[in-house]
């Protein structure tokens, strides 16, 4: 098959959906890859290693889109890069479309077959290519959050691990998955007084039985949240229904009660949010205030660390691009965990929460390949 693989256009995203040693894979496999020159530039990778690797280096992302049928990315595509897209074409990439009718809109009259890597299960329930990315970005929500908290960036002031004799700062995470989880753990180990959230007690008790006495456990609802909401220094907001826009759990009114300068953290932002307030940010503009609370909000926070998280998420995607690259679309018939990550087929919508936020009429992936 005819690998692609564009440099990402997104604002500050440095990240590369396919690396030296996912070309030599492919090459080795008896595929050829056409790697648009610079793509792994922001990380450090330059050209030569590409092309040590087998791929051609090819000028333009043009080139990428027309010559190649499969398209290896990171981040959902823009709409330059929408419209380049063609029926018979596969895009294998994060696309997050519930939140977002443009880019759906554009997929669907593409006629491309879209395979979303936040909708691929394992037999265990997991998203095994989702879980790398909220990995990091769980990480980093807690180090946002501590300098989103620093007076110069508008917060109140507070240092999560206190000090001897002055009190450690309330951590609250709403969604005890792979995001909780690892925000969790790096708050624990700053110091923080650290809640979690969530409405899965199975959630809950692997938590409990991991961290012990080092983090509350709370079950989610909407009297817990507003109680622990009011209360909190630092929330992040970590919950997912898979594919399905993100619930609203914590309201505009519920900041009236926080005390001035508190943060939110909203790692769901690529769902839609789970703040009434949350909008998109870009690193390069990553806060905003409302009433008088510091909201982060960026959708794609694990590009700030480019370099680890590609080597996390090409480690984690690279068995299924070699499925498809040896087998096609048959590589989705193949295995039922990797078919749900299809959400768009030659012009119909195949996931059905993406179906129900948007309202599209619901094509099962199974069917729509038939
Ligand atoms: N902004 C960014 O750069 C990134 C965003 N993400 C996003 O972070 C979100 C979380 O991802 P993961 O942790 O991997 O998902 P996950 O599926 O591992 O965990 C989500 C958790 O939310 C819980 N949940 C659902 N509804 C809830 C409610 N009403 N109250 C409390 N908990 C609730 C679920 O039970 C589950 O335990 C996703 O939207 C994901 O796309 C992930 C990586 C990067
Ligand atoms: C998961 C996601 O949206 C990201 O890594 O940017
Ligand atoms: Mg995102």
């Amino acid at each position: 098959m005819l690998v692609g693989v564009p440099k990402e256009i997104k604002n500050h995203e440095y990240r590369v959906g396919l690396t030296p040693a996912g070309v030599r894979e492919l090459v080795t496999h008896g595929h050829r890859v056409f790697a648009e020159k610079g793509c792994g530039g922001g990380i450090g990778i330059d050209d030569d290693q590409y092309h040590g690797a087998g791929a051609e280096i090819v000028d333009t992302a043009a080139e990428v889109y027309s010559r190649a049928e499969l398209i290896i990315k990171v981040k959902e595509p823009q709409p330059d890069e929408c419209r380049q897209l063609r029926q018979g074409q596969i895009l294998f990439t994060y696309l997050h479309l519930a939140p977002d009718p443009q880019q759906t809109e554009l997929l669907v009259a593409s006629g491309v077959t879209a395979i979303a890597y936040e909708t691929v299960t394992d037999r265990r329930g997991g998203l095994p290519l989702l879980a790398p990315m909220s990995e990091v970005a769980g990480r980093m929500s807690i180090q946002a959050g501590a300098h989103c908290l620093e007076k110069a960036q508008g917060g109140s002031g507070v240092l999560l691990g206190g000090v001897p004799g002055v009190e450690r700062a309330n951590v609250v995470v709403i969604g005890g998955g792979m995001v909780g989880l690892n925000a969790a753990r790096m708050a624990v180990g700053l110091g923080a007084d650290v809640t979690i959230l969530d409405k899965n007690l199975a959630r809950l008790t692997a938590i409990d039985e991991q961290f012990g006495e080092r983090i509350k456990t709370v079950f989610s609802t909407t009297e817990s949240i507003e109680r622990l909401v009011q209360a909190a220094d630092l929330v992040v907001g970590a919950v997912l229904v898979p594919g399905a826009a993100a619930p609203k759990l914590v309201t505009r009114a519920m900041l009236a009660q926080m005390r001035k300068g508190s943060v939110l953290v909203d790692v769901a932002i690529d769902q839609g949010g789970c703040f009434e307030t949350s909008r998109p940010t870009t690193h390069a503009d990553p806060t905003y205030v409302v009433d008088g609370i510091v909201h982060y909000c960026v959708a794609n926070m694990p590009g700030a660390v480019a370099r680890t998280s590609t080597f996390a998420l090409t480690n984690a995607t690279l068995p299924y691009v070699l499925a498809l690259a040896n087998h096609g679309v048959q590589a989705l018939t193949r295995d039922s965990c990797f078919l749900e990550g299809l959400n768009v087929h030659r012009g119909k919508l195949t996931n059905q929460p993406v179906c129900e936020a948007l309202g599209y009429d619901f094509v099962p992936p199974d069917e729509a390949l038939r």
